[in-house]
């Protein structure tokens, strides 16, 4: 469903490789885990993989497509660590606009990942008066309107209390269990416990290794 092969990334060519002849592969209903300290890269494979960009060398196939295109864009959800919602706009009005770019006709009210993780009463609030960790359940809510088969999250846990934790942990095992394929980077040893289901990496000097 997602796969990268013979992945290399250097911004300069000065500098040293971020990413060293990285491969991976996620198949439907599977999750994959890439930890690794504060700046080994992972966050650099992320936007690789989604197509925000391009590797020096290698590629990147989402359902068989390369990340560029439409038919790719259609099938994958992204959660970044900065926030994609409009600030001047409630939550309903940017998951009604989002939806329009997808050409979806969009009830906040009927969806389960805004129940889940209990945004409900939030829908008429602009996103730019929400806490950190209610605009990431916004933006969480945002990337998965469309129900993309593939799913894309920096930092899943990153910011939210324990309560948002134990949903999006329950939204992702769902999420798996219902096919769709799953990737989430992560700086914390802790995420693999929290993600106790997905197989883990660990990118060591641009390198990634599988750690189980
Ligand atoms: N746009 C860029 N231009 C130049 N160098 C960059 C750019 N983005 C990232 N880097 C460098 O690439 C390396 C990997 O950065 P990246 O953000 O991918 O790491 P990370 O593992 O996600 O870090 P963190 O855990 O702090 O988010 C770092 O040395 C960083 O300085």
């Amino acid at each position: 469903m997602l796969e990268a092969r013979g992945v290399w990334k250097r911004y300069d060519w000065n500098r040293g490789w971020v990413l060293c002849d990285v491969g991976l592969c996620v198949e439907p209903g599977r999750g994959v885990l890439v930890t690794g300290p504060n700046g080994s890269g992972k966050t650099t494979l992320l936007r690789i993989l989604v197509g925000l960009a391009r590797p020096s060398r290698g590629e990147v196939l989402i359902a068989g497509q390369s990340p560029y295109t439409p038919g790719a864009r259609r099938v994958l959800g992204v959660v970044l660590h900065h926030s994609l919602l409009y600030d001047e706009l409630t939550v309903r009005e940017n998951l009604e606009y989002y939806a329009r770019l997808y050409g979806i006709e969009y009830r906040p009210e009927e969806d389960e990942v805004v129940e889940i993780l209990g945004l409900g009463r939030y829908l008429d609030t602009r996103a730019g008066e929400l806490s950190f960790g209610w605009k990431k359940r916004a933006n969480i809510a945002r990337a998965l309107l469309h129900r993309p088969r593939v799913l894309a999250i920096d930092e899943p846990f990153t910011g939210l209390d324990d309560d948002a934790v134990e949903a999006l942990r329950g939204l992702l095992e769902e999420l798996l269990h219902r096919g769709m394929a799953v990737v989430a980077t992560s700086p914390q040893k802790s995420a693999e416990e929290l993600l106790e289901g997905f197989n883990a990496y660990r990118i060591e000097s641009g390198k990634l290794v599988r750690i189980r």
